[in-house]
């Protein structure tokens, strides 16, 4: 196991904090008309995919301390543990191998002395034949017709992964698969999508790795109920209802045949389970071999990960950057903000990803920690976001570091839309790196006529400060490799910052709290008395509540 090492206690650590004077107080604009070849010392590309991280607030000696920290937090044996099977998740006693999930190459992996890829290529290819089955219309209903529908029933990992990969991926979708998801317990979100869907085509996809997720299992039942009441048969649920789980008993519990259970194991983490059975729903949706590029790009930035050096790593480098700007500038977000609409979930994908993973107080000694782990992660697609939010980002009190994300070719070359849309990409990290100084709005004033006056009173208002520091990912083409390439760097990246933050990523105990009050408050809800066994606003809230309802 690698070093559990306070990141405060390095050499690094204190003399990034000296450096840290000297960089707050220079401009990113000088940074470059002082050094012409920027970009070339600031970038890197991976296949068709380019990161440019010269528009942010560092030097070299900047890189180099922050590799340094990296170096003397073990992240060389961190990585290699991850890669080797040891149960690294310490408080689940569990390995953490997502990434064996899609090792192309085949290599043993090994957990308790035992190669698991056997089991990993047995499930995918399971994935792929019934896939196939499904699109090519060979797997029928109950009345003899193919499928035409899939409803997802899960929630955070066992959704949020395939929403975002089958949004993004929208141009490869078989134009006669429609997919669902469902996650809210709000019977809305049931209730509206079983009014689109016909049961003679309809597989239902119950996916949770626990099978206990209370959400999901109130979802299932219901979709199970309304299935029954169409079809009055038992028997047809094994055409229509198919389990993504790591526990057969509760599958075999809930009625379906473990025949149609696709199995994933305890070391694959919810919010990193895309890859696995979890991913049924978009094998289903955009095809096997669409699917398999997905895991061969997330392969490649897996080896990427493993073997380049720090300085040349883009999973490592992200990860370096954010904690520059989380404990050192004292950013507390981090947006990451799409110039595609396909990526439309991908802010939201990562939420779950980084925050649930980084969001820890206490260290890998069971001590709390003296600095500021795991940002607050958010972002919408561009150019929505800029008539939203980048006011602040732009002009407010907080710096707010960003990562902006496009492709060069549009699956829809209309006219001229994309060139638009990446006019406002291009535009919008160098406005935020330039600003816009006094002299600039006072002769901008000028040539606009306004008078004196207007340009007193109203100047210091349209000043942009700049030095707003932004990461810009540019690939070729949305495509399913690019987009597993995308989405392994950015979950290589939250496992780096956690080792150098020195907490536990893969555990997310901060969840069950909540769950266990929600189970003791559920019978409190109906019972014919007043609630009192709370605070007051507890209480108060849930009495209201039930004489709402009366
Ligand atoms: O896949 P299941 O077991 O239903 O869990 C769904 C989600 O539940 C939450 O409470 C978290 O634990 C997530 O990490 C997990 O992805």
């Amino acid at each position: 196991m690698f070093p559990a090492i306070n990141p405060t206690s390095t050499q690094a650590w204190e003399k990034l904090f000296q450096h840290y004077a000297d960089i707050e107080a220079k401009h990113l604009k000088d940074l470059f008309q002082q050094d012409p070849q920027r970009f070339e010392k600031f970038s890197l590309t991976f296949e068709n995919i380019l990161l440019d991280y010269s528009k942010n607030r560092i030097t070299e000696e900047t890189r180099s301390l922050l590799v340094s920290l990296a170096e003397e937090c073990g992240l060389k044996d961190a990585i290699d543990a991850m890669f080797n099977g040891e149960k690294i998740n310490f408080t689940e006693n569990r390995s953490v191998l997502h990434v064996a999930l899609r090792n192309r190459s085949n290599t043993p992996v090994l957990v308790d002395g035992q190669d698991v890829m056997p089991d990993v290529n047995r499930v995918l290819a399971q994935v792929e034949q019934f896939s196939n089955a499904v699109i090519n219309g060979e797997w029928k209903g109950y009345t003899g017709k193919a499928i035409n529908t899939i409803v997802n029933i899960g929630i955070g990992g066992s959704d949020l992964g395939p929403v975002m990969v089958t949004e993004a991926l929208k141009p490869y979708k078989k134009a006669h698969i429609e997919t669902y998801f469902v996650s809210n317990v709000d019977a809305t979100h049931i209730a509206e999508t079983l009014k689109k869907i016909d049961p003679e085509t309809t597989l239902f996809m119950i996916a949770s790795k626990t099978f206990t997720t209370q959400e999901t299992m109130t979802n299932a039942h219901s979709a199970r109920k309304w299935f029954l009441e169409q079809v009055q048969d038992e028997a047809h649920i094994k055409k229509h209802f198919v389990a993504l789980s790591t526990n057969a008993q509760a599958v075999a519990e809930f009625g379906i045949d473990t025949q149609n259970m696709f199995e994933f194991w305890d070391w694959v983490g919810g919010r990193y389970s895309l890859w696995s059975a979890i991913g049924l729903s978009i094998a289903c949706t955009v095809g096997y071999d669409n699917f398999k590029q997905l895991l061969e790009g997330a392969h490649a930035m897996d080896n990427h990960f493993k073997s380049a050096p720090f300085e040349e790593n883009a999973p490592v480098l992200l990860a370096l950057l954010g904690i520059w700007y989380n404990n050192f500038f004292g950013a507390d977000s981090h947006a990451l903000l799409p110039y595609d609409q396909y990526m439309h979930r991908f802010a939201a994908y990562f939420q779950q990803g980084d925050m649930e993973s980084n969001g820890k107080y206490v260290d890998r000694n069971g001590q709390p920690v003296n600095y500021q782990t795991g940002p607050i992660i958010w972002g919408e697609p561009g150019t929505n976001g800029q008539h939203a939010f980048y006011q602040l980002i732009h002009q407010g009190t907080k710096l707010i570091p960003c990562d902006f994300l496009a492709p060069a070719n549009s699956h829809n070359p209309l006219g001229d839309h994309h060139p638009k849309l990446m006019a406002n990409f291009f535009a919008q990290t160098e406005a935020l790196m330039n600003g816009k100084s006094e002299e600039q709005v006072i002769d901008e004033m000028h040539q606009l006529g306004c008078s004196e006056e207007d340009i007193r009173n109203l100047k210091t208002y349209k000043v942009f400060e700049g030095n707003r520091p932004t990461n810009s990912i540019l690939f070729k083409l949305l495509d399913p490799r690019t987009l597993g390439s995308l989405i392994a760097m950015y979950e290589h990246k939250i496992f780096v910052q956690g080792v150098i933050w020195n907490i536990y990523s893969f555990d997310q105990w901060g969840v069950e709290l909540g769950k266990q009050l929600a189970k003791k408050i559920l019978p409190e809800l109906t019972s014919a008395e007043d609630v009192n066994s709370h605070d007051s606003s507890t209480n108060g809230l849930i009495n209201q509540f039930k004489e709402f309802r009366k």
